[in-house]
């Protein structure tokens, strides 16, 4: 059995299914695969067998992409499985941000002294809110969470800016036509009301809002960060709420600089933590892992690119290589010299890296040893798989 290493709770769901499909969980042989979620493997071994590693969730910021992607390791995460669990906390969030929730519920629970007295109506008036209906929200970043936030938000009442210079014609489209799309980031900050921030911690985006940024908000506004701690500059914005320059904040990331601050609530990091987001997370981390460890096919990786095609022949061999001139040609000479017949060849690159997935009928098991260690020596081939359709 295949054995799969797991760090953090994983859903049943998940673990079931791998159960289900002849694999073994934390088994005592080395792994060839590890699903996690926000264990952080930076500073881990990874053993020389693991093939794939996938994050039951969105962020991938705990893994080490670039170095893993050099070994062959593919990496892959769960674009949308917790989307509408963090919706729903932002939305949450929200109201927590126009109304003094938390205190209240202090107030009326306050059993010092006993004093029921504290809790009638003539005390309650330092609870009174604002409405969401008619302010602004700012959106940064209308991915799988940020367009799910700003659909939802115009339920609300509430008016919607959105900035996001990554969105494609695949993704534009989940965007309500009611949202304006803001040219800059700094649009977005001058005009809002409550600003949320819905991007991935990538080097780009460490301290993506700083003090500069946080300068622009209007000084009654309010700033949620659901996004991963790191994004929002913590200290900055602790001094823009000591100096009246920014109301609130909200974030799911704890940080000691935050701890004890009336304008700040912090929650520890469950935005995706709802039975629903954690089992189809579980269950679409299993698949993609399993697919990929007996088919090739790789879905949702985030350092190799996308190629999911039916198993139609007895076998494949997947190639993962660089992404530089001339492999193709190199692959196919390969396997021409040594009289290997290619019933069909896919190839595609992202960024630094290409895949290329061979598909056979007839390899003898000569041909197969020699793809095996032969193929690995052409220069720039990273790692070759060779897989077996079981049902031919
Ligand atoms: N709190 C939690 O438990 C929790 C749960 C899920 C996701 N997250 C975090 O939220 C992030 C977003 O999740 P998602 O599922 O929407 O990811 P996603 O990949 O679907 O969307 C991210 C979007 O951000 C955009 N973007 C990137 N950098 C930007 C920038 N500088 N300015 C504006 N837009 C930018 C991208 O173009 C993309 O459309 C994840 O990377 C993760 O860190 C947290
Ligand atoms: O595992 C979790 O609960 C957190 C998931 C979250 O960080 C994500 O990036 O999807």
């Amino acid at each position: 059995m295949t054995n799969i290493k797991t760090y953090n709770a994983i859903s049943s769901k998940g673990l079931d299914y791998l159960k289900a499909h002849h694999y073994e969980i934390n088994g005592n042989d080395a792994p060839k695969g590890i699903l996690l979620r926000s264990q952080n493997l930076h500073d881990e071994p990874i053993d020389d067998n693991v093939r794939a590693i996938v994050r039951a969730g969105a962020g991938f910021n705990n893994i080490p992409v670039e170095e893993l992607s050099k070994r062959g390791i593919a990496i892959f995460n769960t674009p949308g499985g917790n989307a509408n669990a963090v919706k729903e906390l932002t939305i949450a969030s929200l109201v927590l941000a126009a109304r003094p929730v938390v205190g209240a519920i202090q107030f009326a629970n306050d059993t010092r002294g006993g004093d029921v007295s504290l809790r009638t109506e003539s005390n309650k008036g330092g609870y009174r809110g604002t409405e969401l209906a008619g302010k602004k929200l700012g959106v940064i970043g209308l991915g799988n969470v940020g367009s799910k936030v700003a659909n939802t938000a115009l339920a609300l009442d509430m008016d919607v800016i959105g900035y996001d210079p990554g969105l494609n014609a695949n993704t534009a489209w989940r965007v309500d036509r009611h949202i304006v799309h803001a040219r800059s980031v700094e649009e977005v900050l001058e005009q809002a009301d409550y600003v949320t921030v819905h991007i991935p911690l990538e080097e780009k985006n460490r301290y993506f809002i700083d003090a500069d940024k946080l300068h622009l908000m209007k000084p009654t506004a309010a700033l949620l960060n659901l996004s991963r701690g790191g994004i929002v500059d913590d200290e900055a914005a602790k001094e823009a709420l000591d100096n009246d320059q920014l109301r609130v904040y909200i974030t799911d990331f704890a940080d000691s600089v935050l701890f004890d601050n009336p304008k700040v609530i912090i929650t520890p990091h469950i935005g995706g933590s709802t039975i629903e987001a954690e089992d189809t997370s579980a269950l679409m981390a299993a698949r993609q892992l399993d697919e990929y460890l007996t088919t090739g096919n790789i879905v949702n990786s985030v350092n190799y690119p996308d190629i999911n095609e039916p198993f139609t022949t007895k076998y494949r061999v997947g190639i993962i290589h660089e992404n530089v001139p001339n492999m193709l040609g190199q692959i196919s000479k390969f396997f021409g010299d040594h009289n290997i017949n290619i019933e069909q060849l896919s190839n595609r690159a992202v960024g630094n890296y290409a895949y290329t997935m061979v598909a056979i009928n007839d390899f003898t098991e000569e041909q197969q040893e020699l793809v095996k260690t032969a193929l690995d020596e052409i220069p720039h081939v990273i790692l070759t798989r060779r897989y077996v359709n079981p049902r031919i």
